[in-house]
């Protein structure tokens, strides 16, 4: 690409205002969750991808792991087998959870790999079977409401949370200039596969690796009000109200709760960002502005 004088002078002045977060962020690391949302067509794929090598090349450390919810629906629909939720969480059984481990770990994991390894970077897929990466458990979800007892523990299946995060095999891979991509399923000790959302293996991820940084890449423009305004500086009190209210519903319940989760255990920031928007990942690091939901654990209770 030629670029006239004008053009290359605005690119000199970009990379030299880029320079104090370079030093600020190198050498730390970086979770990105990217949403399967947030894939929303192929240049912006192709763009993440250049972002993430563009990361790695200038000494920070992404490690991504990724989502693939409305992928596994589309193959669930063509099947024929009926997507259900509940609290966010996808209900599992084990015809599901078959094509939850193969668009995961098959198809989102190897397109994403591919897509960083086209820019120059190299990258490494592993769902959480591989090295054992992630260990599961069963998640128990419960409900209450006013007029019971007792809450109600609802079966959900195959659906897991996480027990324990191979930290080792990840800094191996990053300290041999290999980007970790992560598809989220686990596996217990008998070999049983679980589903976890991808929120919740990106906050784990964060926190066991003492990330600088847990970017929620997504397709909202952030965590939002009833009014669609981008709410930012919550604490926890705040976001249990508007989950009371239903403002915050769905797939931004695991997200807000591993982003709250992460910050309290150690990760400095949480951002839930827009994965729509071309360079995203750039704009929330290299610039003051910064986009979307910050949460942080000052003033967090
Ligand atoms: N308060 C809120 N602000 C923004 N999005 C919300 C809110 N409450 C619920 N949502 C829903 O959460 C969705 C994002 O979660 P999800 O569909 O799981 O995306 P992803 O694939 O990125 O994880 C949004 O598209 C929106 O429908
Ligand atoms: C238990 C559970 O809900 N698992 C998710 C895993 C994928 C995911 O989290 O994808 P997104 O980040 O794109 O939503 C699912 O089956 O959809």
């Amino acid at each position: 690409m030629t670029l006239d004088r004008e053009q290359a002078l605005n690119t000199a002045t970009v990379l030299s205002t880029a320079l104090p977060y370079i030093q600020k962020f190198s050498g730390k690391t970086l979770v990105i969750k990217y949403g399967g949302n947030a894939m929303v067509d192929e240049n912006l794929k192709i763009q993440f991808a250049r972002d993430v090598v563009l990361l790695k090349t200038v000494g920070i450390n992404p490690v991504v792991v990724h989502g693939g919810g409305p992928q596994i629906g589309d193959l669930l629909e063509k099947l024929n087998i009926e997507s259900k939720f509940i609290d966010g969480m996808r209900v599992t059984d084990s015809a599901t959870m078959d094509v939850v481990e193969m668009v995961l770990g098959g198809q989102v994991n190897k397109d994403i790999v591919n897509l960083i390894n086209n820019q120059g970077g190299s990258a490494i897929g592993l769902t959480g079977k591989d090295g054992k990466l992630i260990t599961a458990d069963k998640l128990k979800v419960t409900r209450k409401s006013p007029e019971m007892q007792q809450p109600e523990i609802i079966d959900i299946g195959h659906v897991g949370q996480v027990r324990s995060v191979n930290t080792d095999l990840i800094n191996m891979l990053v300290s041999s200039d290999f980007i970790p991509v992560i598809a989220p399923v686990g596996v217990d000790e008998k070999g049983q596969s679980y589903n976890i959302n991808a929120d919740l293996v990106a906050g784990k991820v964060a926190e066991i690796l003492k990330a600088e940084k847990l970017m929620l890449l997504t397709n909202t423009a952030g965590l939002l009000d009833k009014q669609g305004e981008v709410l930012t500086g919550l604490n926890a009190k705040q976001v249990d109200d508007l989950i009371a209210d239903g403002t915050i519903y769905g797939g931004m319940l695991p997200k807000i709760q591993c982003a709250l989760d992460a910050v309290r255990a150690g990760v400095k920031r949480a951002h839930i960002i827009d994965g729509r928007v071309s360079h995203s990942i750039l704009l929330e690091i290299f610039t003051d502005q910064g986009v979307g939901t910050l949460i942080t654990n000052e003033k967090l209770d």
